[in-house]
């Protein structure tokens, strides 16, 4: 079986995924277009033209923009429902799948609103392809660490659905001990806990993000290279690495494939993911990633099989079916 149909067809875990990163522009321009949003673009075309980003700031301009057509609950069931077909497609058996609320509060419209229409096509897809999701609640870091306390209060009512809390937007300037508080607060009500750090942020916002709000994943991480101790103590830990290859290319984290350190970072004994954070924006989904990876780095099957082994292990699943699953990616050889 060649390498490409191995990606297709081998079970795999989703563990870094914005939700409102899976807005296609099609998806977009309807939207727009069903509740009279005026988008600064004249056709689906000029959106896809517009996503030539440098950086982590100038995407998220975007990003948040796009988001702007996001209103009712359907809307948030479509892209739930988009993003969920497309896992089937990819063989995504389980993903843990990232929301940013204040994008939507911020404009009045709140968890009465996405919570119903994320549920409902979560639910959908458990009973139609079988895929189980769980929600982690992002917040946004370039707001006050008080808004994140009102975040957290708000979504009391839907605490059963959610499984995590996170940290997203801008990093430079808006380190993880901006939020200790409110990550202590979270743990202390029995949320997982994971970050984004070093993805354009220093080695240091790694440390913080494990020392100070005790994170169970980082998000990116790519930088952890830049300080010997953090990559002994992310290798003791088995803490997770949730590596976004195609997301580190757009933003010009790295300049060309060839440079990603993902191949480095399992060498050395670190426990890394795929996936694709933000799929329409960085030019493709999870299967994608791993194609991309495979055509520019030294990847064999074993090396597949690993990452797909990873993304189980670093999952939120219970022990038995995280291990029932890594069974799975290693033992039906025959059949994918
Ligand atoms: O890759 C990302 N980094 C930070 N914030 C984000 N929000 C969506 N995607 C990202
Ligand atoms: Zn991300």
């Amino acid at each position: 079986m060649s390498l490409s149909s191995i990606i297709n067809n081998i079970p795999k875990a989703e563990l870094h995924l914005h939700i409102e990163g899976s807005l296609t522009p099609e998806l977009m321009w309807r939207l727009a277009k069903k509740h009279s949003v005026t988008l600064p673009y004249a056709s689906v075309k000029e959106i896809e033209a517009a996503y030539n980003f440098e950086d982590l700031q100038s995407f998220l301009d975007l990003y948040y923009a796009g988001a702007g057509v996001l209103r009712d609950e359907e809307d948030f069931f479509t892209l739930m429902w988009e993003y969920l077909s497309r896992c089937h497609k990819e063989n995504i058996v389980h993903t843990e799948i990232m929301f940013d609320p204040q994008t939507h509060t911020e404009r009045d419209i709140g968890f009465d609103v996405f919570m119903p229409g994320f549920l409902r096509a979560m639910d959908k897809a458990k009973q139609e392809y079988g895929i189980s999701s769980y929600l982690i609640m992002s917040f946004l870091r370039h707001l006050p660490e008080s808004a994140a306390f009102e975040t957290l209060s708000e979504a009391e009512p839907y605490y059963k659905h959610i499984t995590a809390v996170g940290l997203d937007s801008s990093e430079l300037g808006h380190p993880p001990s901006k939020f200790e508080r409110v990550f202590k607060k979270a743990k202390s009500l029995g949320f997982k806990i994971v970050a984004h750090a070093g993805e354009e942020g220093p080695a240091s916002y790694i440390w913080e993000a494990i020392e100070l709000l005790d994170v169970d994943r980082i998000d990116h991480g790519v930088r952890c290279q830049e300080d010997k101790a953090l990559m002994a103590l992310l290798r003791e830990r088995q803490i997770p690495l949730t590596v976004c290859p195609l997301s580190n290319l757009k933003l010009c984290v790295i300049d060309d494939m060839k440079q990603h350190n993902i191949v480095e970072l399992l060498n050395e004994g670190l426990l890394v993911t795929v996936n694709s954070d933000d799929p329409t924006y960085f030019g493709g989904f999870l299967n994608d990633n791993f194609v991309a990876l495979q055509e520019s780095l030294d990847i064999d099957e074993d090396t597949i099989r690993t990452l797909a082994a990873n993304s189980f292990k670093s999952s939120f699943l219970p022990e038995d079916v995280k291990r029932s699953f890594v069974e799975k990616v290693f033992n039906d050889r025959e059949n994918f």
